[in-house]
């Protein structure tokens, strides 16, 4: 399995639990860090090889140039929120450093796969796109695929089904403006919204949980890492092998002009098919919106100098 993936940003504390879960689900042969702090990413190399025995992975620190030509580039490099901020607020300081990652690695691996996951995704996705020149179906965002992790966890346990049953999307902004498809929910074909056990659910408050759940590890801790390491990892996994599976992602929607989450078919080319569930008036309405802001930061700093 010759697979080749790279970690933009690879010191940082996602960039380096990415690896790790790569590293453990062992579907890449190479996996290169890089980042500008380059002392400490050759520590987390140090660190990683420590659990080597685990993988037939070599982790090993790359160029900029040597991650063009991998298979998968993943983008964590950039600033993350302090407490209080939202991801939205980063777009400034992340926009530029996506501008400076995106020309140092050029050119790209004509089949390359890059996937953002520094924040804000919808918008730096949609800026990827343009400034790598790839394909769009090569170019996606992790989105809502953790979001939507969070909302099945937290019906898994209120429904007492395990977590593959659950059918359950947060679409949109993989941040404030998202919100979740209950319409099209269901365990086994049965409608979420019918069954017993969500009777009494406040579905207002669950929804807001699952969208706050960042800004409260932010607070106590600094920083998520676990859940996206997951999620990255599970990404390659499905690139790699072809597994198609349906994943809610960041990609290019014509109709709004935007990168946001709809669930994806995801395979070896990148996005395959988009398969939007069937939306309520209401849901639609909260589509548009979360749309129309995605947009309005896009037009703020797509003719923006980088700062
Ligand atoms: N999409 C998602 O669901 C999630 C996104 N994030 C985002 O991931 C990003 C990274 O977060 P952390 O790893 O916690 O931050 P961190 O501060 O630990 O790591 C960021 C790394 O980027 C590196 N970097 C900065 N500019 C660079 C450049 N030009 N070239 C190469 N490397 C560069 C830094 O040296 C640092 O090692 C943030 O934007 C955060 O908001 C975090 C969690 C979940
Ligand atoms: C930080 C972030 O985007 C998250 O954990 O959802």
């Amino acid at each position: 399995m010759p697979a080749k993936i790279a970690i933009i940003g690879g010191a940082g504390s996602v960039g380096a639990t990415a690896a790790y879960a790569i590293l453990l689900r062992r579907c890449a042969s190479e996996l290169l860090l890089v980042d500008l702090d380059t002392e400490k990413c050759a520590a987390q190399v140090l660190d990683l090889s420590d659990a080597a025995f685990l993988s037939d992975t070599k982790v090993r620190m790359g160029t900029p140039k040597e991650a063009g030509q991998c298979d998968i580039v993943i983008i964590t490099a950039g600033a993350k929120q302090r407490p209080g901020e939202t991801r939205v607020d980063l777009i400034g300081r992340n926009r530029a450093i996506l501008s400076s990652v995106i020309e140092s690695m050029k050119p790209f691996k004509q089949s390359a796969i890059l996937l953002l996951i520094a924040n804000p995704v919808d918008v730096l996705t949609y800026f990827a796109q343009k400034l790598s020149g790839l394909p769009q179906s090569q170019v996606l965002g992790s989105g809502t695929y953790l979001d939507s992790a969070r909302l099945r966890s937290e019906l898994s346990s209120r429904l007492e089904v395990a977590e593959t049953a659950v059918h359950a999307y947060v679409l949109g902004e993989h941040g404030d403006s998202q919100f979740v498809a209950w319409s099209s929910a269901h365990v086994a074909n049965t409608p979420l919204l019918s069954l017993s056990a969500m009777k009494g659910v406040d579905k207002k408050k669950l929804a807001e949980d699952v969208k706050n759940k960042a800004y409260k590890i932010i607070e106590a801790k600094g920083a998520t890492y676990f859940g996206i390491g997951g999620v990255a990892a599970s990404i390659c996994e499905c690139i790699i092998f072809d597994l198609r599976h349906v994943r809610p992602l960041s990609h290019y929607i014509p109709e709004l002009n935007v990168c946001l989450s709809f669930p994806v078919v995801l395979g070896h080319s990148g996005v395959r098919q988009t398969l939007k569930p069937p939306l309520t008036e209401e849901e639609e309405e909260l589509l548009k919106k979360s749309a129309k802001e995605m947009r309005n930061v896009i037009e703020k700093y797509e003719l923006a100098p980088d700062q």
